[in-house]
């Protein structure tokens, strides 16, 4: 797909994944595929990754290769400057491509790379964030999961799991990770890589975070398209109390649990108060943010003849789309919220905030949910 089918700016997908995972192998794959269409790919180096580099560099000369070391530490700066010179170019008539891919070290964390991408002034008019690809190995992962913060990390910012080294274990195995990885990410997809190859396609236009997204898109980003009865169903604490007003409808959430992290979707089956929405979130950020590692959803707000997709990765969060072109009927609103140390009665008393909200008079209606935001805690 052409990047000016989307909103004019340059799909950026994040690839990550812990040290070994494969994530150079899936990426040679894609380069190599002629139907992949044209992509910019932009790696740092760590240790002896250079090899990387020149695998790449045999199969595209539009390769950017970062000298910068451990990206999840600098990769601010040069990140701007890669993306910024990469655009630079391509305006010139220098390069052409479609889209970006960035992949991260196996030990980064990919946290720091998309507030970047959000709130750097340079990169925000140009690049949008399409996915975070996230590359989990399914013979090492079990254990690397238990070790690696990161690479925890790096599973609850997904929005595709692509599941490598599937041929090294059992299938009795493979069902337990992706058991793991669901009680970590639940909305997060999940595809198989047969040694770097997946369907063409499969790793991009994940982002619900355009204005011509259409619904299935948004299940997809939510995952709710696999909406298969959940076995952790009603272990959430979120049972609706009988007393709650009736001017904001019940939340309702599901929730998986992976030690200390928690993952739950929320659902307000109908429209929502826009201050008792931004109270709710700006609370949540204010008090919670660090421990945010993903949060997206789609909000209806009452009045509003179309709804918002919103993400946010701790504190930073993108500015909300409008889907003003919106012709579904459902005014469900839907939250996905993945946190660390963070326990559902707390993310329950919130909820209860929230509901609660819907009645203070003295609320402020000062719009609509949070925009690019930069709190300090
Ligand atoms: N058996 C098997 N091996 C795989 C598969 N995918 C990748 N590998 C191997 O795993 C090793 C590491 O793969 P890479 O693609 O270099 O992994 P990476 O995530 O880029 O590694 P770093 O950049 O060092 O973090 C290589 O030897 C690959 O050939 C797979 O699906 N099955």
């Amino acid at each position: 797909m052409n990047a000016d089918e989307l909103d004019g700016r340059v799909p950026v997908t994040l690839l990550t994944g812990f040290l070994g995972v494969g994530k150079t192998t899936l990426l040679n794959h894609l380069i190599r595929d002629p139907n992949a269409g044209r992509i910019a790919v932009v790696m740092n180096e760590f240790g002896d990754a250079g090899l990387d580099h020149d695998l790449i560099e045999e199969s595209t000369e539009e390769t950017i290769l970062m000298q910068s070391g451990c990206l999840c530490c600098s990769i601010r700066g040069d990140l701007s400057k890669t993306l910024t010179s990469l655009m630079a170019r391509r305006k010139r008539g220098e390069l052409s491509f479609d889209r970006v891919v960035i992949e991260t070290t196996g030990i980064a964390d990919p946290g720091p790379i998309m507030h970047t991408m959000v709130v750097d002034n340079l990169i925000a008019p140009h690049y949008r964030t399409d996915g975070v690809v996230t590359v989990a190995d399914a013979a090492t992962g079990p254990s690397t999961l238990e070790k690696q913060s990161e690479a925890v990390n790096q599973i609850a910012m997904a929005d595709l799991v692509v599941l490598s080294k599937t041929d090294l274990v059992t299938p009795t195995e493979l069902t337990r990770f992706e058991t793991r990885i669901a009680g970590i990410n639940s909305s997060a997809k999940r595809i198989k890589a047969q040694k770097g190859q997946v369907p063409l396609g499969a790793l991009f236009g994940l982002s619900a975070m355009r204005s011509n997204v259409t619904t299935d898109d948004i299940s997809d980003w939510l995952g709710m398209a696999k909406a298969t009865p959940d076995p952790l169903a009603g272990l959430s604490g979120f049972a609706a109390p009988d007393s709650a007003p009736a001017a904001l409808p019940l939340p309702t959430a599901h929730a998986h649990h992976d030690h200390k992290i928690i993952s739950a979707s929320i659902e307000l089956e109908h429209p929502i108060p826009a201050n008792v929405f931004d109270y709710w979130l700006d609370s949540l950020i204010t008090i919670r943010g660090p421990d945010i590692l993903r949060m997206k959803g789609i909000v209806h707000v009452e009045g509003m003849g179309w709804p918002f997709v919103f993400h946010g990765v701790q504190h930073i969060f993108d500015a909300p789309v409008p889907l003003t072109s919106w012709s579904g009927t459902d005014t469900t609103s839907r939250v996905v919220v993945i946190a660390r140390n963070m326990s559902l009665s707390l993310l329950d008393a919130s909820l209860e905030t929230l509901r609660l909200q819907a009645n203070e008079p003295d609320a402020q209606l000062d719009g609509m949910m949070v925009h690019t935001t930069e709190i300090s805690i």
